[in-house]
């Protein structure tokens, strides 16, 4: 039997936003490079799944945050249909976690936030990038840094009004720990509504 088959299995009466925090402490306490990093799901309105990893900015019982060009790609499809799944997944420490939900924009005041806390070279970049959008050539994009750093040399560069984050408001958790043999562990949490602070939770097989 390995280290993590002889883990408890998840237990099922816990809250379900209790296991998230412990398990991304643990990846914060363990994995080398971005533990809060994740992959979003969204879908075009045709249905086509589309798919990139992102950063977890912030989280509580409301749901998961992240920061991104609202024209981008997911930025687009997220106006047309505002539903997503997230995944994280720890490889080292062999866990995953699912969480689907509606998703709607942060305030402008949570954006501003945000965006005043990071880097000034990183807010320089968002400003002079058109996320997603075609790039004849890397050094226009050079030149645009370059312009709005001469802009802002004196100030600080604000938040574009169209950079901002979005919140994941869960209808599902899953949680799954791998054990030896593919014998998982998995357990789910659905709730019909976000509003609604009682869960439904059963196993799952693996
Ligand atoms: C580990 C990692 C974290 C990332 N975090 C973000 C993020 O928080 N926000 C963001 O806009 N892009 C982030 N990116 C870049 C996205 O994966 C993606 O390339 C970009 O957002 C454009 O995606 P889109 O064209 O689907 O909108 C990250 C990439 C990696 C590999
Ligand atoms: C384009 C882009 N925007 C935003 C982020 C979020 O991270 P941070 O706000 O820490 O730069 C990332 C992280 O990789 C990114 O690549």
């Amino acid at each position: 039997m390995s280290d993590h088959d002889s883990a408890p299995l998840i237990d099922l009466s816990s809250d379900p936003f209790s296991i998230f925090d412990a398990w991304l402490h643990a990846a914060e306490k363990s994995e080398p490079n971005d533990p809060n990093a994740m992959y979003l799901a969204t879908s075009t309105p045709q249905g086509r799944p589309s798919l990139r990893a992102i950063l977890l900015k912030g989280h509580d019982r409301h749901g998961f945050v992240f920061y991104t060009n609202l024209e981008s790609r997911k930025g687009r499809e997220l106006a047309e249909n505002p539903y997503a799944a997230l995944l994280f997944h720890w490889k080292s420490l062999r866990r995953q976690i699912r969480i689907e939900g509606h998703v709607s924009a942060v305030s402008a005041a949570e954006a501003d936030r945000y965006f005043a806390s990071r880097r000034r070279e990183s807010r320089i970049g968002a400003i002079a990038s058109d996320q997603s959008r075609p790039l004849a050539d890397r050094a226009i994009y050079e030149k645009r840094i370059k312009d709005a750093e001469a802009l802002y040399a004196a100030t600080e560069p604000p938040r574009p009004d169209n950079w901002s984050g979005f919140r994941v408001n869960p209808a599902l958790m899953e949680f799954w720990q791998d054990r030896d043999f593919r014998m998982h562990d998995r357990a789910v949490w659905t709730r019909s509504s976000p509003q609604d602070e009682t869960w439904s939770v059963t196993r799952l097989y693996p």
